[in-house]
């Protein structure tokens, strides 16, 4: 077997481990999991992308936001490249949400290339979530907010991958927001 397939195995394993008691806040309770490894794969089949370490980013992407998990220790598992792209990529819970938001918009365009990858594939993913079914608890004034904003913050991730930026524009535009 390849090492970069090991490498994957570990780096899924290891967020499964970590994601394994959340959920996500569709009326089933998906396994949270499924998330991150849609997001990964949304990257490799839909826009190309064979860069190890984004996948492995991608994989990881919600793990020091979401559980226990530090970035010492993404750092110490996986290396400094993967801990950097998951840290570019990691809101500050400790922030109110609106900040949070706002800064996700604001900090977009400085993002690496390879932190942009990953948040185009995790606001693609999300996107499509929304079209499937509502949240919980979501009005449709939200869901409709959340795309809004979410066009904010891909236009600053503009020029990095056309093909998962043609498949959010097609988004944006059935919702009548645009990019
Ligand atoms: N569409 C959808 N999203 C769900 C679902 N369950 C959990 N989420 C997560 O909820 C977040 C979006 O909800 P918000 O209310 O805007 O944000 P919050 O959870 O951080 O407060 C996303 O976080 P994120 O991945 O960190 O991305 P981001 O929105 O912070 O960029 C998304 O992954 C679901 O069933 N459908
Ligand atoms: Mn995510």
């Amino acid at each position: 077997m390849s090492s970069d397939a090991v490498l994957l195995l570990e780096t899924v394993n290891f967020a499964a481990e970590k994601h394994r008691y959340q959920r996500r806040k569709d009326p089933d309770r998906t396994p949270y999991i499924n998330h991150p490894v849609g997001v990964a794969r949304i990257l490799s089949h839909e826009g190309g992308v064979t860069d190890i370490e984004v996948l492995q980013a991608a994989l990881l992407h919600d793990t020091v936001e979401d559980t226990d998990t530090t970035l010492a220790e993404l750092e110490a598992k996986f290396g400094p490249t993967v801990a950097r792209i998951v840290q570019e990529v990691t809101d500050d819970k400790n922030l109110p949400k609106q900040e949070r938001k706002r800064l996700q918009v604001e900090h977009a365009p400085h993002c690496s290339y390879q932190a942009k990858l990953v948040k185009l594939a995790d606001k693609l993913y999300n996107l499509r979530d929304l079209n499937r079914c509502t949240p919980v608890g979501w009005t449709p004034e939200r869901v409709q907010e959340y795309f809004v904003w979410a066009c904010e913050v891909v236009k600053g991730l503009k020029g990095t991958n056309s093909a998962l930026e043609e498949k959010l524009e097609e988004l944006f535009r059935q919702r009548g927001v645009q990019l």
